[in-house]
């Protein structure tokens, strides 16, 4: 499967060394605005070859994606330390407007899978510029802020952060929701399986995981200047989910009929993934606080997104 990644920069490389460790794809094309970055990146990337699966590495202009199944879209600016990821909105949605008429040209069925920030609204600008369905315009959302949620409760219960199956919803950003109350650690309750460790889930452990995993991208990028391991990783994991048909549940972003009683918003939720894009939404068990977080989320997401139609 041919992979192409729009915006060469710390997220784009990430994704397309992530990709290639795993072996996601036969190709993958980066293309940037300084294409010097992109064949940088493009050749770096390609050293890593060798050491893992057969795969072609290249650069070049939007005409090289022609033939791409998938197109990552993580180009724009990205938050400087203290910023929101939403103040990025304006400055994004104009470079989007050029992206998505530059991939579309050469790879007008690819799917999207968009990483720039604000993740939830760039989805909808995707959507709506693309004319693509819902389900193929997929945002990472939180799967990224999924992967700090089941690392902090798996360390907490000493255990695999893979057998922990917790998700966070909503927004990917200061509303997110960690969703505890259908969060599981093999086939029980976190609260079960914490019990029964002898590692109790108290309101200060709670408190502590919804703050490590809420402000992780302010820290990193106060402590590095970006994040960039963690979502190529979740990019590429999304990737291989479309490729092999996975039916993979990740919680990814797409615009959603209804959520909470609001219609027509881009956010995310436990969704089943494969090779026709998103397949199918799951509704987590939530308790009421849960849902009236999810329903601010989506709310707040909703009006920012109408502000910019
Ligand atoms: N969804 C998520 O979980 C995450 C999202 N991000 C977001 O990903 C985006 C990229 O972040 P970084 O890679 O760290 O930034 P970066 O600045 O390293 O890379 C962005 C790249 O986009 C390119 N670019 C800008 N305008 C372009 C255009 N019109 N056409 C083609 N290329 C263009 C730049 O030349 C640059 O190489 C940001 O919006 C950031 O907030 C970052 C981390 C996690
Ligand atoms: C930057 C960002 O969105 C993250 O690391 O969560």
């Amino acid at each position: 499967m041919k992979v192409g990644i729009v915006g060469a920069g710390m997220v784009g490389s990430a994704a397309g060394y992530a990709i290639a460790l795993r072996g996601g794809a036969s190709e993958i094309v980066l293309v940037d605005k300084s294409e010097a970055l992109a064949r940088a990146q493009a050749e770096d990337i390609a050293h890593a070859v060798p050491f893992a699966h057969p795969c072609q590495v290249r650069s070049g202009g939007y005409e090289r994606l022609e033939g791409a199944a998938i197109v990552i879209l993580a180009a724009g600016v990205a938050q400087k330390p203290g910023e929101s990821r939403l103040s990025l909105l304006s400055r994004n949605a104009e470079v989007f407007a050029q992206v998505i008429e530059g991939v579309q040209k050469a790879a007008p069925q690819a799917m999207l899978l968009v990483a720039s920030n604000p993740v939830d609204v760039m989805t909808e600008v995707a959507l709506r510029a693309s004319g693509l369905p819902a389900g193929q315009v997929i945002g990472s959302g939180t799967i990224l802020d999924t992967a700090r949620f089941r690392w902090l409760l798996g360390d907490h219960l000493g255990i695999a952060a893979q057998s922990v199956h917790a998700y966070v919803l909503g927004e990917h950003g200061d509303s997110e929701v960690l969703g505890w109350a259908s969060a599981r650690a093999g086939a029980i309750t976190v609260g079960e399986f914490a019990e029964q460790v002898h590692a109790p889930i108290t309101e200060e452990v709670r408190a502590r995981i919804d703050e490590a995993v809420r402000r992780a991208a302010y820290r990193i990028i106060e402590g590095k200047g970006a994040t960039w391991y963690g979502i190529g990783a979740g990019l590429a994991r999304i990737v291989q989910a479309v490729r092999d048909d996975q039916r993979a549940v990740l919680s990814v972003s797409v615009v959603t009929p209804l959520v909470e009683g609001v219609e027509e918003v881009a956010l995310s939720l436990p969704r089943v993934v494969g090779a026709g894009g998103v397949l199918t939404t799951l509704i987590p068990d939530l308790d009421p606080s849960e849902a009236a977080a999810l329903r601010a989320s989506a709310e707040m997401l909703k009006d920012t997104a109408l502000g910019i139609r």
